[in-house]
């Protein structure tokens, strides 16, 4: 009996070896999880923070736990692009704040596989088609600028500081609302900023609250958890959306669409194959999802980045001083920037960079899934597994960096800046099969923005609150606290 007794502890403890092994060799390692809540607990305020610090302790790769799900946290950006690349990695985590959004797995941000593909190079077209990217954008950005100095001026006459952020939304949205339904929207009219807010107000939320990573926590909690509020947020936007598409109908011709919305239209009105992703009520689907997804994607990434941008050269007046230098070199006083300046306006460049890199609105990037199984380096990485692309713990790494605290665009130049150094250690718009595809526009966006902003302005401590406070609101994406500044011309 003693004999057997050995016998059958030995070889279980044989298995366990083998499959302890098996699992090491599948997923690097990673802090201890709890069951159920995984490393939740840990990441629930400042996530970015503490996976920063594992990446500190555990290196490049480590597996920490959303819930029950495995997920790997990709900490290097030579990495970050190759796994990201590969097109198991297409897949995207299913949270329940992005699927509300788009009301299930519709659209470019919520889907997979041919749905994805489809969706995706057919917004990609459309855009093109309607000026993204392209000269003919520049007009239209620059009058949306011209607009947001206006009201700063006016601001600053009436209250003698100005909160530039909301001046900045509403012209970047201008910019998109035209490309999209080829109007320019009222100057009075807040209503689709407005929801665009409480969308964004509702997914922070539910970053705090962990819905967006524990979707039971709808089921038990919906209203503390703050499922409720999301949905409100997400019907009202696909209300006032809906509407434009169908205002759009009554006045459509088929073969002449007049902005991006009619493109949708028409192919709609087109698809006559089953399989195709505009067919039937999935295409309305769809359609509907991509509109949604291009002022939600867009609008608060770039308006956020100039918000930083303008706090950040606020409280370091020698980078402001050696960017009105250059505008003033290149552009002068006389006339308006121009897309073609840019390759002379290395410092501008560099400050947007800088901007992009410091702050890290979108701290860990949009979390994807793998497809399959695949073999990467030394693990092999199951179907299902999460990934993580930790876009923060790049941009401050000091072995590249050196300085990552410091706020110095120089670091984007070469010796005599003359020159942008392009880093391949920057990944704000996240490498890969699915990167940003607004990156073109808001790129332009940005630079016509600082060019035009501080050629015709100077910005300054607010003398009531002069401390520099870089502080964010923390969630999905790093939302500069609201502050006020003195706009001055110049
Ligand atoms: C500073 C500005 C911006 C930043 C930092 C930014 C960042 C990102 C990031 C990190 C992703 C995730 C990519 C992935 O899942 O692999 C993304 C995706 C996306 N972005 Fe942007 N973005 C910006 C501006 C824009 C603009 C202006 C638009 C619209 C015109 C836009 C539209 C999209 C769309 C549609 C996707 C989904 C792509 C896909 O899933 O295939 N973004 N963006």
């Amino acid at each position: 009996m003693i004999t057997e007794l050995v016998i059958f502890i030995f070889v279980v403890f044989i298995f366990q070896r083998i499959f302890r092994k098996k699992d090491f060799c599948r997923l690097p390692a990673g802090p201890r999880s709890l069951p159920l809540l995984g490393n939740m607990l840990d990441m629930k305020r400042n996530g970015h923070l503490k996976l920063s610090e594992w990446a500190e302790q555990y290196g490049p790769l480590f597996t920490v736990k959303i819930g029950m799900k495995p997920a790997l946290v990709v900490n290097d950006a030579k990495l970050m692009k190759e796994l990201f690349g590969h097109s198991a990695a297409t897949g995207k985590f299913k949270s329940i704040t992005i699927s509300e959004l788009t009301k299930g797995p519709y659209g470019v941000v919520n889907t997979e596989g041919e749905l994805w593909h489809e969706q995706r190079q057919f917004l990609i077209r459309s855009l093109i088609n309607f000026g993204f990217g392209k000269p003919s954008m520049e007009p239209l950005i620059l009058a949306d600028v011209q607009e947001a100095i206006d009201w700063i001026k006016k601001d600053m006459d009436e209250h003698g500081t100005v909160e530039v952020f909301n001046m900045y939304k509403a012209g970047v949205t201008n910019a998109l609302w035209c490309i999209v339904s080829g109007e320019r929207q009222s100057k009075e009219d807040h209503s689709f900023s407005l929801l665009i807010d409480a969308f964004l107000d509702s997914v922070q939320n539910s970053i705090k609250s962990g819905l967006f990573f524990l979707s039971w926590l709808k089921t038990i909690a919906p209203e503390s958890s703050g499922y409720n509020y999301l949905v409100k947020t997400t019907d009202d936007l696909h209300d006032y959306v809906g509407k434009l598409f169908d205002k759009h109908r009554e006045t459509f011709t088929p073969g002449s669409p007049r902005d991006v919305i009619d493109c949708y239209l028409e192919q709609l009105h087109n698809a006559t194959d089953p399989e195709s992703t505009f067919f039937g009520s999935n295409g309305e689907k769809n359609s509907l999802a991509a509109i949604i997804e291009i002022f939600e994607a867009g609008m608060i990434t770039s308006s956020q980045t100039l918000n930083w941008l303008t706090l950040y050269l606020t409280h370091h007046q020698h980078v402001q001083a050696k960017l009105h230098e250059e505008i003033d070199r290149v552009v002068g006083q006389n006339r308006d920037p121009s897309l073609f300046d840019k390759p002379k306006m290395p410092y501008t460049e560099a400050v947007i960079q800088e901007v992009l890199r410091i702050t890290s609105m979108a701290p860990l990037g949009v979390i994807h899934e793998l497809l399959h199984d695949i073999k990467f380096h030394e693990y092999r990485l199951p179907k299902g597994l999460l990934l993580i692309p930790n876009i923060y713990h790049v941009h401050h790494d000091k072995k590249i960096w050196g300085d990552p605290e410091n706020f110095r665009p120089e670091r984007f130049l070469n010796k005599d800046e003359s020159r942008v150094i392009e880093s391949n250690a920057m990944v704000a718009f996240q490498p890969g099969k699915r990167q940003c595809l607004g990156e073109p526009l808001a790129k332009d966006v940005l630079f016509l923005y600082v060019a035009k902003i501080f050629q015709n302005l100077h910005a300054f401590p607010d003398p009531s609150n002069p401390a520099p406070n870089f502080d964010y609101d923390d969630g999905y994406l790093l939302i500069a606290k609201p502050y006020r500044v003195v706009m001055k011309s110049r």
